[in-house]
């Protein structure tokens, strides 16, 4: 048995060690062309690149075997493995700058959007000017981004769970009461007069009886079913052990946009503003197309969409917009040129059917991507026949910081708020005019993204998954509390947050909205209802108290309002109102327009106010809220990727309840089993702590018998109750050390412990027990009374050496029983768990186990008995055995 649990074992490791080196090995072998000092372009196998190496990339697809930093040349890079978000990302060149300064400080906010990760892909490559795509190797081996994926699977983050640190209390409690037996055992043999060997032999073996070396093992078989059955589901985990941490989550974090509500948002329309406010909506739902203006150039240009492969492919609401205008997109060829230079550009052409555009096309010269911490892009476009333009589109209230006042419609505001209240998801467009003569690549982003002029508002619906609905109301049926953390307008996140039931009908929201005080260091916190308008406010010099009684006195329902604040608040509130922040996040629902950093600072301060914290998301904004949380659940395609340690491929929320119930399934499976292997050491020390008494013991049949017959098959199969289907409102404890659990282990050892008593006292005053040992069995009851003891009839002259006596047999057939009755008794079915009638495998073993043991208790073969050291007993003997054993079983199931 040992030879072949250890056999798979290590296939099992190799196995995943092998995956594992393919993964880490598939880098190493890619064929990249390095620009050498002396020889020029030569091709080089990946493994002997170093940092500082000149990676020079051609338009081919390519996996980055390093990380580098992109100097020259655009890139379209898939980097799923890194952002779980399989989004088309363009990276741009380091600007170039003649200062000594770190390129990480020039690159200001996202340094990202210049550096190829290793592990990701590289999709499409497109030279500038100079005709090549160079990049600077950065890092190499495990110190890449693809390093630290495998560094995060072959060393999981620590996880702060107080399992695993009672476990080894336990642990030691069991080896202080092993020492006990020891002494005990000691003082026994040596008093009887037995040689030192065998009192050593016997001391020793107590150790190994009463802590049981499979209690690791048997923790973590609970895992490993949960792990296999949400593989099923299609929910990959990198980091097993969080799959016990998963059933202690009492709040999960929500990303808005893709998480809850869908990814492929529908252009509903757009308002076009001029000099003296907002113009008409336009409605892409009558077929119209808009009219030629900077808006239509705008929605045809300024986004990061790539062809390939002849599709247009990159971030949904780009697409939507582009797919807007009617217009094609093409990559410029030589038939394009600026200042006698071709430029490989992206060129966006109207179609045919669209007339009455004056320009041919408008190529894409350069990109300032989106990034979530700035809310915003630009574009630098280039008309065929006509002028050079930026575009920027971005959160509303960000675009509009950029523009010239004068251009902003007084009505911004409101008119903003028209489309938040309902949901919408609102994008601003603005653009300027550039100067012909300027070198597109040499234009700083502070140069270009200044005194724009306001264009318009894009209308995006918002609609809701259909599964966030349900799910979010199973959550909040558990008690298990549900917050929205998005970038989004904070108007649309609360609107979203009522549609999805995250917010229901009957509770109010409250607005938080804190300032800093412009040219002090102090600061304000105001608060409103959302629904009235009511308007309160106070600073900080004064008492920093929000009285909710006062403003919701007609609902003194505890949970009846959710605050809803902004990431600008939630800065300004952590910084001058720290004392504040755990009584807002107490009630705290919709946090928006979050930076990705905020969003992961958010998570840490729930953290901190003792919650189990789970993030799901799905894009790259959230990878930092994913891998601070107790459990990130990434949406993606991807099986593992460094974002987080859960990736659910059915890409909504579903999984969220389904590794809950894992979660506490596994985690009562941990505890059953915990239970159930200290009690059967328990049993075993009892009835050998008595045997020894008698200086007799278990023979190693009679524990083989025990060990592998029943406590290694109950300790395979009890793990499989799958989770119960529905997530009830209470949590299973998160702690090996807590009352109920104690209790329960300490009585049922107590149990065991007087029947084992009674049983061996019982035998002892048996009329039939000073008897001749083979001889008992055959008496008849009525005779029994009529026996005389002889002294002599006590010598044992069993056919296995010393171990057959009344005791032994007794104890043997208490102690196995006991086992099974144990392992029905503690295997817990609801609420968190199967039934354990629907266990069918552990079912039938527990029968057929209890079957064979009542069988060799009324059997009378003599060589079965032999075999296990046994000696046959009374019948009534027997039935008084059945009657020990059938009221502890009793007891405990109450007790239990
Ligand atoms: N492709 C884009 N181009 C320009 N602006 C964008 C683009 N995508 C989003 N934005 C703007 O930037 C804001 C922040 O975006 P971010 O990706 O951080 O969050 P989100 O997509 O709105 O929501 P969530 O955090 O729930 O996914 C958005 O609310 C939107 O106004």
């Amino acid at each position: 048995m040992s030879i072949i649990s250890i056999a798979l074992t290590v296939y099992d490791l190799r196995e995943q060690s092998v995956k594992l080196h393919r993964l880490v090995e598939s880098h190493n072998s890619i064929t990249v062309s390095v620009f050498g000092r002396k020889a020029g372009v030569q091709e080089l196998e990946s493994r002997f690149l170093v940092p500082g190496d000149l990676l020079i990339l051609t338009g081919n697809k390519v996996q980055m075997p390093c990380d580098a930093i992109l100097i020259d040349g655009s890139c379209v890079v898939d980097e799923g493995m890194l952002t779980g978000e399989s989004i088309p990302v363009t990276k741009t060149p380091l600007p170039k700058m003649d200062s000594s300064v770190p390129w990480k400080t020039q690159s200001e906010a996202d340094y990202k959007r210049h550096v190829l990760f290793c592990g990701t892909e590289v999709i499409q490559a497109k030279a500038a000017c100079s005709g090549t795509v160079k990049a600077v190797v950065l890092q190499t081996g495990f110190n890449t981004a693809k390093g630290d994926l495998v560094r995060s699977i072959l060393y999981p983050k620590p996880m702060n769970f107080k399992l695993y640190r009672d476990a080894i209390r336990f642990l030691l409690c069991l080896v202080g009461t092993a020492t006990i037996g020891m002494i005990y055992t000691l003082c026994v043999f040596v008093l009887s007069g037995e040689p030192p060997e065998e009192v050593v032999k016997k001391a020793l073996d107590v150790i190994t009886i009463a802590v049981p070396p499979a209690l690791p093992a048997a923790l973590t078989t609970g895992i490993i079913y949960a792990q296999r059955r949400l593989k099923k589901r299609g929910i990959f985990c990198i980091s097993p052990q969080r799959i016990n941490v998963c059933g202690q989550l009492n709040l999960v974090c929500f990303d808005k946009t893709g998480t809850l509500t869908r990814d492929g948002l529908d252009l509903w329309g757009v308002v076009p503003c001029d000099g003296n406010g907002f113009q008409e909506v336009h409605s892409f739902a009558s077929g119209r197309a808009l009219p030629w203006g900077p808006l239509c150039a705008a929605m045809a240009s300024c986004h990061s969409l790539i062809l390939l492969d002849g599709t247009i492919q990159g971030d949904p609401l780009d697409l939507k917009m582009f797919e807007a205008t009617s217009w094609e997109m093409a990559i410029s060829g030589d038939n394009f040129h600026i200042k006698g230079l071709p430029a490989y550009a992206m060129v966006v052409k109207p179609c045919k059917t669209v007339s009455q555009v004056p320009v041919e096309g408008i190529a894409i010269l350069h990109q300032f991507p989106f990034s979530s911490a700035l809310q915003r892009m630009t574009v630098i476009v280039q008309e065929m026949g006509g002028d050079r333009l930026a575009f920027m589109k971005g959160a509303p209230e960000r675009v509009a910081s950029f523009c010239q006042p004068e251009t902003i419609p007084t009505s911004f505001v409101s008119e903003l708020q028209i489309y938040t209240t309902q949901g919408f998801r609102v994008i601003g467009l603005a653009y300027k005019k550039l100067e012909m003569d300027h070198h597109t690549t040499a234009l700083m982003r502070d140069q270009v993204e200044s005194d724009l002029m306001f264009l318009g508002l894009l209308i995006l619906e918002n609609r809701l998954k259909e599964e966030t609905k349900p799910v979010l109301e199973e959550l909040i049926s558990a008690r298990i509390r549900t917050v929205m953390i998005t970038g989004d307008n904070l108007q649309t996140a609360i609107t979203v947050a009522r549609k999805s039931g995250m917010v229901s009908g009957n509770q109010k929201v409250i607005l938080i909205e804190a300032n800093e005080t412009p040219g002090s260091s102090s600061a304000s916190v105001s608060w409103k209802l959302v629904e009235e308008k009511k308007h309160m406010a106070y600073r900080n010099q004064q008492d920093n108290y929000i009285n909710i009684r006062e403003d919701i006195s007609d609902n003194s329902r505890e949970g009846s309002y959710h605050f809803a604040l902004s990431g600008k608040s939630f800065q300004v509130i952590s910084q001058h109102f720290s004392s504040l922040l755990p009584k807002i996040l107490i009630n705290g629902t919709i946090f928006a327009r979050m930076s990705p950093g905020q969003k992961s600072s958010l998570v840490e301060e729930f953290q901190k106010l003792d919650y189990f914290v789970g993030m799901c998301g799905d894009g790259a904004n959230d990878c930092g809220a994913l891998k601070m949380a107790h459990v990130g659940i990434s949406l993606s395609e991807q099986e593992a990727s460094v974002a987080s340690p859960f990736t659910s491929k059915t890409p909504n929320i579903e999984c969220v309840p389904h590794l809950i119930k894992e979660g506490r399934a596994a985690l009562v499976t941990s505890f059953c089993m915990f239970k159930y292997m200290a009690l059967y050491s328990m049993i075993q020390y009892i009835g050998v702590l008595l045997l020894y008494w008698e200086t007799n013991s278990l023979s190693n049949y009679q524990f083989l018998f025990q060990d592998l017959a029943i406590t290694t098959l109950i300790g395979v199969t009890m793990n499989l109750n799958g989770a119960y289907p529905k997530l009830v409102p209470f949590r299973p404890a998160g702690r090996l050390i807590s009352p109920p659990l104690l209790l329960s282990v300490i009585f049922n050892i107590l149990l065991s412990l007087a029947m084992h008593i009674v049983g061996f006292i019982l035998v002892q005053r048996q009329p039939w027990y000073s008897m001749e040992m083979h001889s008992a069995c055959t008496m008849r009851n009525e005779t029994i009374s009529k026996l005389t003891v002889s002294p002599t009839a006590l010598e044992k002259n069993g056919s296995n050496g010393d171990f057959p006596s009344f005791e032994n047999t007794t104890i043997w057939f208490l102690g196995t029983i006991n086992c099974i009755i144990v392992a029905l008794v503690f295997s817990k079915g609801k609420p968190f768990r199967q039934p354990t009638y629907r266990n069918y495998i552990f079912v039938l073993v527990l029968a057929i186990q209890l079957g064979v043991c009542l069988f060799i208790l009324f059997a009378d073969f003599p060589d079965l008995y032999r075999r296990l050291d046994l000696l046959c007993t009374p019948a009534l003997w027997r039935v008084y055995i059945i009657i020990m054993l059938s009221s502890n079983f009793i007891v405990s199931l109450i007790v239990e």
